[in-house]
């Protein structure tokens, strides 16, 4: 009989699950993936195979107050109602921040939620939604497996000189220091390009990940040595509605001039700024782009500006650059910004090729290029998969 495992990745208004087949060592292969958005609004579930068929679709009304539990059970009777002959072995969750404990994932227990909820603090538009799914499906299904996948944990093998602030060091050793994110998807990314260029794998590499979220992480020999996200999820690059690295005076001038209180500041520095604070307009790249309004372009500028001030920086941490890849959705289907970014490296020895640019070629770059740019899909929910079935393995 197969194995079946279903993976999480839950954010704040969405559960998105994909189901994977797979016994033993070969690959873990995608049955079907599908999501319940607009939870806590109007409820929506759709269920599709992988080539895009509609497997199962329901919508609720807003006034229907399902919580989460009852979305999940609906999720996962529909999940144990399509396993074709395949047994439910385990569930694995992409749980954004792991403290400093955590390098690898790890089999969920009772102690490991709680210490995972101590950590809710330093990623509060993340770790709550990543762990009510956790909760929610050990009471509808008792017996099964959960393993937590961390975003942080890729990271840990960054030096002690990456991850310290220039803070007095009891802060340091009570753990605010910096952690790095997207970890699952640099994993995806670090051993994905491993068979595309063994050579420069073994080298020096940027990785972007430019989703709703964005980073940067310096990967030297397929391991995480630097990356522009911190404490939280909200340094570096400017996002969607998050403003990136931020002078910490500003924080001090909302709290002492402008007067506002924690809760307010949190607010602005998550939801408020960023793409859509810049623009006014939108968080979507995709509109930003579209737009005539030169705020978008001046939102889109900074992106692009930021990225290219944090590739020297991440290249100046590894000393050198043999490869730079673009990942995630803006990564992997904007030919404009991918142009933006390369267009003021040229230093680096960047020739971009806009032909194979335009087409999302594997490779952007002209044959003549010293530094070669590609852009690779992302798979964190393979990612998981993997770690789940290794996890239950022993
Ligand atoms: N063709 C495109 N051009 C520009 N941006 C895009 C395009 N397709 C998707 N995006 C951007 O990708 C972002 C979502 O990326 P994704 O990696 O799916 O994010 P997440 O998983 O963090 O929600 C959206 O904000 C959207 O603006
Ligand atoms: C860590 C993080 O920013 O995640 P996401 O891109 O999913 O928001
Ligand atoms: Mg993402």
């Amino acid at each position: 009989m197969k194995d079946a495992y279903l993976v999480i990745n839950a954010g704040s208004s969405s559960i998105k699950f994909s189901l994977y087949f797979g016994n033993g060592d070969s690959k873990p292969v995608l049955k079907a993936k599908g999501q319940v958005e607009g939870i806590n609004v109007a409820p929506h579930f759709i269920a599709q195979a992988v080539d895009g068929t509609v497997l199962a679709e329901q919508r609720w009304p807003a006034d229907s107050n399902l919580v989460h539990q009852d979305l999940l059970k609906h999720l996962i009777d529909w999940v144990e109602n399509h396993l074709d002959g395949a047994r439910l072995v385990a569930a694995g969750h992409r749980v954004v921040h792991g403290g400093p404990r955590w390098s690898a994932p790890a089999r969920i227990t009772d102690e490991l939620l709680d210490e995972l909820e101590s950590l809710v603090p330093l990623a509060p538009l993340h770790q709550p939604h990543n762990l009510a799914p956790i909760r929610a499906l050990a009471v509808v299904h008792p017996g099964l497996v959960q393993v937590a996948c961390f975003d942080t944990a890729f990271h840990r093998t960054n030096p002690k000189v990456a991850e310290t602030f220039a803070l007095p060091r009891e802060l340091t050793e009570e753990g605010v220091r910096r952690y790095g994110f997207h970890g699952l998807s640099y994993e995806f990314i670090a051993r994905r390009f491993k068979e595309i260029d063994p050579v420069r794998a073994a080298g020096k590499v940027v990785v972007c990940h430019l989703g709703s979220g964005a980073s940067m992480c310096a990967i030297d020999n397929g391991r995480s040595v630097a990356s522009t996200m911190g404490f939280t999820a909200l340094d570096g690059l400017p996002m969607g509605t998050r403003t990136g690295t931020l002078d910490a005076g500003v924080v001090l001038y909302l709290l002492q001039q402008k007067g506002m209180n924690a809760a307010e500041i949190e607010t602005l520095l998550y939801k408020k700024s960023g793409l859509l604070g810049v623009s006014g307009i939108s968080n979507d790249m995709r509109v930003l782009l579209e737009s005539n309004d030169p705020h978008a372009a001046e939102a889109v500028d900074l992106f692009c500006y930021r990225i290219r001030r944090e590739l020297g920086s991440l290249a100046g941490a590894m000393g050198g650059l043999d490869a730079l890849i673009f990942t995630a959705g803006i990564g992997e289907h904007s030919a404009p910004v991918r142009a933006m970014v390369c267009e003021g490296a040229g230093w680096l020895g960047i020739e971009l090729d806009p032909a194979a640019n335009a087409a999302h070629a594997d490779k952007i770059t002209t044959p003549a290029s010293r530094l070669p740019v590609y852009v690779i899909p992302t798979d964190e929910e393979m990612m998981i998969a993997k770690h789940t079935r290794a996890v239950l393995a022993g």
